[in-house]
């Protein structure tokens, strides 16, 4: 048997199947990785219970960089970035390696990544930093308002005519607005992140990442995510990490920048820490859990025609010290 072992995975319950391409005996064409996405990914037919998106970690040829990440959407499609993948690929890369910290290659930028002391007792953290980030149009891939090159707490015309939204890359794309209560719990965060995720909408053409954010107090912020190529998930690292950024900026009174702010989101917290300066590049550290669910052992044909009957799981117990975390946490 020609067999795969996928890595399941999390990192605020945003959850991914994860494959080092270095361990298979041949190299897997971008058909076959689509496919294997599409294929594991399906929350109703797929690998047990699916996932957010498929996470490979391939060798890099950059000096000083130990590894090299790949995110495929659960659509198939590839995205330039995925904060949380990172830090579960950052563990693997640690512990496969025995380093604490490192750079890992992703698609636009070689990311310092590192182990950090648990959020809670069994809960694997690691910290991402997040970048490059731009509010320019051409990197976001945007078409807004009679061709502005920036929309920074602006209405967008075609939208709606209330909400503010921010639109920001880092470097894959996302557009966030600060609602109410009402608003972050309805359903116009799925009606507007389907309508901007179809290819016929003129404003992001490519799709782009939606979040609709609430200041909850001093430095704490509760982000829910629609993602582009995956519809609701538990949470976005991007999409967090953008938000404290537009927090930082938009409302600088509670969210502070190079302070710790947590960041709640509908499967549990991370922390992140905003570096806006106005004479050097803005970043973002990711601080969050690096959860490994279990591993699972499949013929790679197998999983190329989508028949997952005859798999091999080997459960850790990292998620029950990761349901204890999240039952220490203030209910948002
Ligand atoms: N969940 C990820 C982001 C994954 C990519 C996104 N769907 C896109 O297409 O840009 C994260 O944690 O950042």
């Amino acid at each position: 048997m020609n067999g795969v072992q996928l890595i399941k995975v999390h990192g605020s319950e945003n959850d991914f199947y994860m494959l080092d391409v270095t361990t298979l005996d041949h190299q897997l064409s971008e058909s076959e990785i689509k496919q294997i996405a599409i294929n594991i990914c399906n929350r109703k037919a797929g690998l047990i219970d699916g996932a957010d998106g498929l996470l490979l970690i391939d060798k890099s040829d950059h000096i000083n960089v130990l590894g090299k990440m790949r995110v495929i959407n659960a659509d198939g499609s590839e995205a330039s970035m995925c904060g949380n993948g990172l830090r579960c690929v950052a563990r693997y890369l640690a512990e496969k390696n025995q380093q604490q910290s490192f750079k890992i290659e992703t698609m636009q930028a070689d990311l310092p990544v590192a182990k950090m002391p648990s959020l809670s007792k069994g809960v694997e953290t690691y910290q991402a930093h997040i970048s490059p980030v731009s509010f320019s149009a051409n990197d976001l891939g945007m078409r807004v308002n009679a061709g502005e090159d920036t929309l920074i707490n602006q209405t967008i015309a075609e939208l709606n005519t209330k909400l503010k939204f921010t639109a920001i890359a880092v470097p894959n794309p996302h557009l966030i607005s600060f609602v109410d209560e009402t608003t972050i719990s309805g359903d116009y965060l799925g009606e507007l992140g389907h309508y901007l995720n179809n290819k016929t909408n003129s404003v992001f053409p490519d799709g782009v990442n939606v979040s609709f954010v609430r200041i909850l107090g001093k430095n704490q912020i509760f982000v829910r995510t629609f993602e582009r190529g995956v519809g609701y998930t538990d949470a976005c690292g991007t999409a967090m990490s953008a938000s404290s950024l537009v927090s930082v900026l938009l409302h600088n009174d509670l969210i502070e920048n190079n302070a710790k702010i947590s960041v709640c989101n509908p499967g549990g917290m991370v922390n992140t820490v905003v570096h806006h300066s106005d004479n050097s590049e803005d970043y973002i550290d990711l601080i969050g859990n690096a959860t490994f669910m279990r591993t699972i052992d499949i013929s790679l044909d197998e999983t190329l025609a989508g028949n997952f009957t005859n798999i091999d799981i080997n459960e850790t117990k990292e998620q029950a010290s990761y349901k204890a975390f999240i039952k220490t946490l203030p209910k948002v």
